[in-house]
């Protein structure tokens, strides 16, 4: 390999999950997944797979259609981990496990509660088991660049010696800062004398807003695998992002001569396919795929860029896959230009589905004077998450306002295709509505997030509706897009409610709905 090419490996799966209330269930886990491969991401972290069976489950299936990425499961340094791992994936054409020990004084003392010998010892124990699994190992030092340099050292050539493929230096709390991180790894290339027969990765958190810039430094002092994370989801503050590190090393080559094998332009639809799934908005002013990060508001801004585009961006918006077709949509557009406008847009549906979102779309042109690019891909993305659900919303209608007291929402719901319908009364309009679903399902969930967003600008805009739901320690997202907000919010929840009941019969078969 090109000894300036950087492997990225993609964390979304496994450390992004980590991000309290992110979590995914199987199917959002594969489309998230096939969206990596098809970007060009060299290793997907898939999971941790002694975590618990759907979490084995989703990296054997990911494992099993993933082609083109080394797919990956995360293990301690355990004999049952490493082998449930391993077994997760198998079915892989390549298939990569990712074993693990904290290496600082404070880890090892207090959460450990093990001697550095001892876990020396295991680092290579671990290793050694690994490579009896799978040729392509990778160890990491958790807790890396709070651990003495000395004994780092030595657990990193143990490591190598062990068979490990790939070393990887983590900065789990986010705790380094640019020179120092770089002074670390160029400390490790010059004192362990094997390091040559492996490949330094680094995985950044972003607690003091560092994990870009740390994982830059690093690799500028040698290092050349990123982990990181679509829209820099993960543990606490996250992880370094993903598109932050590609789009910084792509736009300044003169600096940074490294290069990736991602596909930038698939940038802007992954990180809304990602921000969908789990219910993370993403900031309007975020790096890259903020909604501003390439609106210009100020005059003298516009005038610049109006005369050239360069003077106010240092990278184009289509080099991220923010492109704007020519092809404008409306309710006169037909099944041809809907079809070349999901093309463009980064969508590759099935005939049926296609159908379905052109459905919803005329009916939406029918509504709403102006429909943008954001509305159809907000009108796919709430399409494809309803899938095979039970649970079908039909209909509603509510009253509010200063005369109705209290509220009402008269609902209408099919589950397992019979029709239910409910009046019921509520302390507001949302609240009247989510009430009308528990009279028709009922259930113990907590809502523990409800969130609106505009799709696009106006009165008129797609309401963007994020609710999520816990129960037994078990939380689902679920996603709802309407020009009516109400409507947009009964959705929300009813795809929450439907993705519970999935995890309800995973868990117990016999629990029917009520
Ligand atoms: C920095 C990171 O991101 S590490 C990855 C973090 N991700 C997660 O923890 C998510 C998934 N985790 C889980 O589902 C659970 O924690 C499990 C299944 C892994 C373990 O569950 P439990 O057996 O109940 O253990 P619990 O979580 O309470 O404690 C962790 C145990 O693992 C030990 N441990 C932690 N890291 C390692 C390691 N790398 N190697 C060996 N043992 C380890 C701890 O010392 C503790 O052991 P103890 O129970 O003897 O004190
Ligand atoms: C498991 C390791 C790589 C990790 O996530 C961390 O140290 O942050
Ligand atoms: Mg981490």
């Amino acid at each position: 390999m090109d000894r300036n090419r950087v492997i990225i490996f993609d964390t979304t799966l496994r450390d992004g999950e980590q991000s309290p209330g992110a979590s995914m269930n199987q199917d959002e886990k594969l489309r998230i997944a096939l969206a990596l491969e098809d970007m060009g991401v060299d290793v997907i972290e898939a999971g941790f797979p002694i975590a618990s069976n759907g979490d084995f489950v989703a990296v054997e299936a990911i494992a099993r259609v993933v082609k083109n990425s080394v797919v990956c499961g995360l293990a301690r340094a355990t004999r049952g981990d490493i082998e449930r791992c391993a077994e997760a994936i198998r079915p892989a054409a390549r298939g990569r496990i990712h074993t693990f020990i904290s290496t600082s004084p404070l880890h090892m003392k207090y959460k450990l509660q093990m001697e550095p010998e001892t876990v020396l010892a295991r680092v290579s124990d671990s290793v050694a088991l690994a490579r009896t699994l799978t040729d392509d190992v990778e160890w990491s030092a958790e807790d890396g660049s709070r651990t003495e340099p000395d004994f780092l050292c030595r657990c990193v050539e143990a490591a190598i010696k062990a068979g490990a493929k790939t070393i990887n230096i983590p900065d789990t709390v986010g705790y380094s800062v640019p020179d120092e991180y770089a002074g670390l790894i160029a400390l490790l290339i010059n004192r362990v004398p094997n390091i040559d027969q492996a490949i330094l990765s680094v995985h950044c958190h972003n607690d003091l807003g560092l994990a870009v810039a740390n994982s830059l430094a690093a690799v500028a002092a040698g290092a050349r695998q990123i982990e990181c994370t679509i829209n820099g989801l993960g543990e606490r503050a996250g992880n370094a992002a993903m598109e932050e590190v590609v789009m910084a090393l792509r736009t300044r080559a003169d600096r940074l001569p490294y290069q990736t094998g991602i596909r930038t332009e698939a940038i802007t639809r992954i990180s809304r396919l990602v921000s969908t799934i789990t219910g993370f908005s993403v900031q309007p002013n975020k790096a890259i795929v903020g909604k501003n990060a390439f609106a210009h508001e100020s005059g003298i801004h516009q005038d610049g860029v109006l005369k050239n585009a360069q003077t106010y961006e240092i990278m184009t918006p289509d080099s991220v896959g923010l492109v704007r077709s020519s092809l404008v949509m409306g309710k006169h557009s037909g099944r041809a230009a809907f079809r070349a406008k999901l093309r463009d847009l980064g969508y590759d549906l099935p005939d049926g589905a296609v159908e379905d979102a052109f459905v919803r779309f005329k009916d939406l042109a029918d509504r709403k004077k102006d429909v943008f690019d954001e509305d159809i891909v907000a009108l796919v993305d709430d399409a494809v998450v309803r899938g095979n659900d039970t649970i079908k919303f039909v209909s509603l209608e509510v009253l509010c306002g200063t005369r109705h007291r209290p509220p009402s929402a008269e609902l209408e719901l099919t589950v397992d295709g019979e029709l239910r319908h409910v009046r019921a009364t509520g302390d507001g309009p949302v609240d009247a509505t989510f009430n009308a679903i528990k009279a028709l399902v009922p259930h113990d969930a907590r809502l523990q997030l409800y969130q609106v967003s505009a799709v696009t600008q106006g009165t008129d805009a797609q309401a963007e509706v994020t609710v999520r739901l816990e129960e037994d320690g078990k939380t689902v997202n679920g996603q709802g897009a309407e020009t009516d907000t109400l409507v947009a919010s009964a959705r929300a929840y009813v795809n929450a409610l439907n993705k519970l009941v999935v995890k309800r019969q995973k868990t117990a078969p016999d629990t029917l709905l009520a």
